[in-house]
């Protein structure tokens, strides 16, 4: 991308507020959330956003439809394309609400007008803050107990520490599934690796402790420097539940060089047992 059409993009986001309140029809749009969705999707013809987009969309809207969540989490808010289409979905679905964590909090301020149009303001709730101490604060302040669907599309190296901490609290357990965007592209093979390991394989691992800072191996340097830059650890470290057994696979929709990888937490098993 040359130098004029990185001052182009500046400030998207915010242009896309401008849009989208800019409608002369603005109150039909009002209350609808796919057609806030499909706004997005017009702005997006002429400026590059980072949004999940529809067809790995899908696969999440999929699997809401599947598993009825009471309540969902999303780590990386951007805009709210997501909390706007995933929120909805579980909402349609029975659910009780819909968290989405976001470290910006101008890309939050953005989400929330954009949800508050969507007519989902009084489901969708975004925090502003790092994924893990929000996280953290959720639950250890006894908000959430357990995630029956989790969606981490937030600063890549963060996906495996943010998941071991809501392994090590319980949240994450036997019944829950996680959804993981981009594993592909910008690709995350530490994550994939740790979702992907037996039981016996993670526990020799969690036997050295845990890690001290991201593993980055493998993840496109331009992602690693993303957000919150190299020199980032997480605020919290935590060997997570090697006892849990994942069944992970990736699903990849025709002609996207990226992917999303779904894992079923199926099983604890004991800490003593053979596995
Ligand atoms: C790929 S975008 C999320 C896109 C959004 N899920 C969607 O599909 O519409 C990633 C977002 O994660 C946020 N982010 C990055 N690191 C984070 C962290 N440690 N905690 C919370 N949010 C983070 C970024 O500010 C950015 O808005």
């Amino acid at each position: 991308m040359s130098a004029e059409d990185h001052s182009r993009e500046a400030g998207r986001e915010l242009k896309l507020l401008h849009f989208i309140y800019g409608q002369p029809n603005i109150d039909e749009i009002r209350g609808h959330p796919q057609r806030v969705l499909d706004l997005i999707h017009e702005f997006e013809k002429d400026y590059h956003f980072m949004n999940v987009g529809e067809a790995k969309g899908k696969i999440v809207t999929d699997l809401i439809d599947e598993l009825k969540p009471k309540t969902m989490i999303e780590l990386g808010c951007y805009v709210g394309y997501s909390a706007i289409l995933f929120g909805d979905a579980v909402r349609r679905n029975g659910g009780d609400r819909y968290l989405s964590l976001e470290l910006n909090p101008e890309f939050a301020a953005i989400a929330n007008m954009l949800v508050e149009l969507a007519g989902l303001r009084d489901f969708v709730r975004i925090l502003v803050g790092r994924s893990d101490v929000s996280l953290h604060r959720l639950i250890t302040s006894g908000t959430v107990n357990k995630v029956e669907l989790l969606f981490l599309d937030h600063y890549k190296p963060a996906y495996t520490t943010d998941l071991k901490l809501c392994e090590h609290f319980g949240v994450v357990g036997p019944g829950t599934v996680l959804a993981a965007d981009n594993v592909l592209y910008p690709g995350n093979p530490p994550y994939l690796e740790y979702v992907r390991s037996s039981v016996a394989r993670k526990r020799d691992i969690a036997q050295a402790g845990p890690s001290r800072g991201y593993d980055t191996t493998g993840i496109l340097e331009r992602a690693v420097d993303s957000y919150v830059g190299r020199d980032d650890e997480p605020a919290f470290h935590f060997v997570g539940n090697p006892n849990l057994v994942y069944e992970s696979r990736l699903c990849q929709p025709a002609g996207l060089k990226d992917a999303v990888e779904v894992t079923r937490c199926v099983e604890e098993v004991a800490a003593s047992a053979d596995h």
